[in-house]
């Protein structure tokens, strides 16, 4: 498939679903909200995995893997945890032509799958930390409208449930996770995002505290949630009976942590990079990272040019970078290079008879379209440089979008012409629940309600007298506001 028929800021939607499946990331599936993740995505993904796989292992974590079904007693144990989830929740109550005794819900998380067992393994104090993550799929039935990898009814993510004998530690861990997540976006999907802590209203109800990054989309003016990271306090550890024997030999509750970051995170960063012609990728996450196109003139000896792209190749590879070649005879050069801008490779180089005549290659850049002609004496250490600055590039025109979008507010009506001028809001806010309902009441319609996104660690100066943009009470804190996905 060459050439997009959408524009990323004619038409969002239909431009990203083309984008997605085009670069042969995502191919649609018979059953509403459920994709298959092709290679192109899957690589990406296990990219990630790498990566974060190694610094948890840092951390202590330790590999499980639960099972994909639980009671629905079980299910039902942490009350506020399920309230307004339950609609969300899948049962098999088939197998073959019978039913089942009782029905059993796929897990939409796990806490209630693995806590029970917490609870059997954790004795003394000497059980502590215990440190879990495990990688797999959680289903979610939502109903509202579907997107590759940004919501979608089945999805593949991390979570990891950690237990600790002191608060001190989990409130430590919950923002060491933090760090991870932010560096997922900005150090690989190269998508700037902002740390800060969720409203009462908007936490995890079944936890203690909710911290998150947060990403904006300006072509919608969304505020979209990158990753999550609670501190569930022992709300948990009472329901589930998760206790030790504390060094005065009674029993104390476990303080406890779950976090996760999904396969939404690569479609977040589809958004952000994306351009007119498909995929942009940037380097740390692409599959492949240069690709080598034979450029053969007539009654030129192809086969000398399409050996120096093979020398190429292998030179790249030897030197750790993700390369491969593209000799297919039946598409022509110029196809290829559409080709693979779609796909968003990040470097393309091209070898004609000119270019082997002068040892030398055609180097051109994805993001920006930059040609360089390039000693291939020196191919490894410019590629190096051109990769680093295109990651680089990626992150800097991302971060200075997302920041012509910031609207700092101090009224309603400058909340209200941000909000439809689809900015991204900073407002003083005096923290007050009944506040944040009212204002997801006077601003709810077909786009969906305003709502705050989160309250960032970094605070901004809050001169005293300083009034909440909503209620004209006294501002307690500077919040993030807008419309999500
Ligand atoms: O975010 C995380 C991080 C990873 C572990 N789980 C927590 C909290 C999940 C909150 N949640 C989200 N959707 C749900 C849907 C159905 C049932 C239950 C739930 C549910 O508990």
């Amino acid at each position: 498939k060459l050439g997009m028929a959408f524009k990323k800021d004619d038409n969002f939607g239909e431009w990203y679903s083309e984008v997605v499946v085009n670069s042969e990331m995502i191919e649609y599936y018979d059953i509403s909200g459920c994709y298959i993740l092709r290679p192109w995505a899957m690589e990406i993904w296990e990219l990630l995995k790498e990566f974060f796989d190694a610094e948890i292992k840092k951390l202590k974590l330790k590999p499980y893997y639960f099972p994909l079904f639980v009671t629905e007693n079980v299910l039902q144990k942490e009350k506020d945890h399920i309230e307004g989830f339950a609609p969300e929740v899948a049962w098999v109550t088939k197998s073959g032509k019978s039913d089942l005794e009782a029905p059993i819900a796929i897990r939409p998380t796990s806490e209630t799958v693995m806590y029970p067992y917490f609870s059997k393994w954790i004795r003394s104090h000497r059980d502590l930390p215990l440190r879990c993550n495990q990688w797999c799929n959680v289903v979610r039935w939502e109903f509202s409208n579907p997107t590759p990898f940004i919501r979608s009814r089945e999805f593949l993510w991390q979570e990891g449930h950690t237990a600790f004998a002191t608060k001190e530690e989990a409130d430590e861990e919950v923002l060491q996770i933090l760090e991870l997540y932010r560096r997922i976006y900005e150090e690989f999907l190269a998508v700037p995002v902002s740390k800060g802590r969720k409203s009462e209203m908007e936490k995890f109800a079944g936890g203690l505290y909710t911290t998150s990054v947060e990403a904006f989309i300006p072509n919608t003016g969304r505020g979209i949630q990158g990753a999550t990271s609670h501190c569930l306090g022992q709300n948990f550890a009472k329901m589930f009976d998760i206790t030790f024997e504390n060094d005065k030999g009674s029993r104390s509750m476990v303080w406890q942590n779950s976090w996760a970051y999904t396969t939404r995170s690569i479609g977040v960063m589809v958004m952000t990079h994306g351009d007119d012609k498909g995929l942009v990728l940037p380097p740390r996450v692409a599959p492949l990272q240069v690709i080598v196109i034979p450029v053969p003139y007539k009654d030129v000896d192809t086969t000398a040019i399409v050996n120096e792209c093979k020398r190429i190749v292998e030179t790249l590879e030897k030197a750790g970078i993700r390369a491969d070649l593209d000799t297919r005879e039946n598409y022509s050069p110029g196809w290829k290079y559409s080709h693979w801008e779609m796909k968003g490779v990040p470097l393309r180089i091209e070898i004609g008879p000119k270019d082997m005549a002068n040892n030398q290659a055609r180097v051109v850049r994805r993001d920006n379209g930059a040609k360089a002609d390039v000693p291939t004496a020196d191919l490894v250490e410019q590629v190096r440089v051109l990769l680093d600055g295109i990651q680089e590039n990626l992150f800097e025109t991302a971060k200075q979008k997302r920041d012509a979008c910031l609207k700092v507010v101090n009224t309603w009506d400058e909340f209200i012409a941000a909000l439809n001028d689809k900015k991204f809001i900073l407002a003083p806010w005096c923290d007050e629940e009944e506040v944040e309902k009212d204002v997801k009441a006077r601003t709810k319609g077909e786009l969906g309600a305003a709502k705050t996104l989160c309250t960032p660690f970094e605070q901004p100066d809050l001169p005293e007298g300083t009034k909440c943009f909503a209620s004209g009470k006294p501002a307690k804190k500077w919040s993030f506001w807008g419309r999500s996905y």
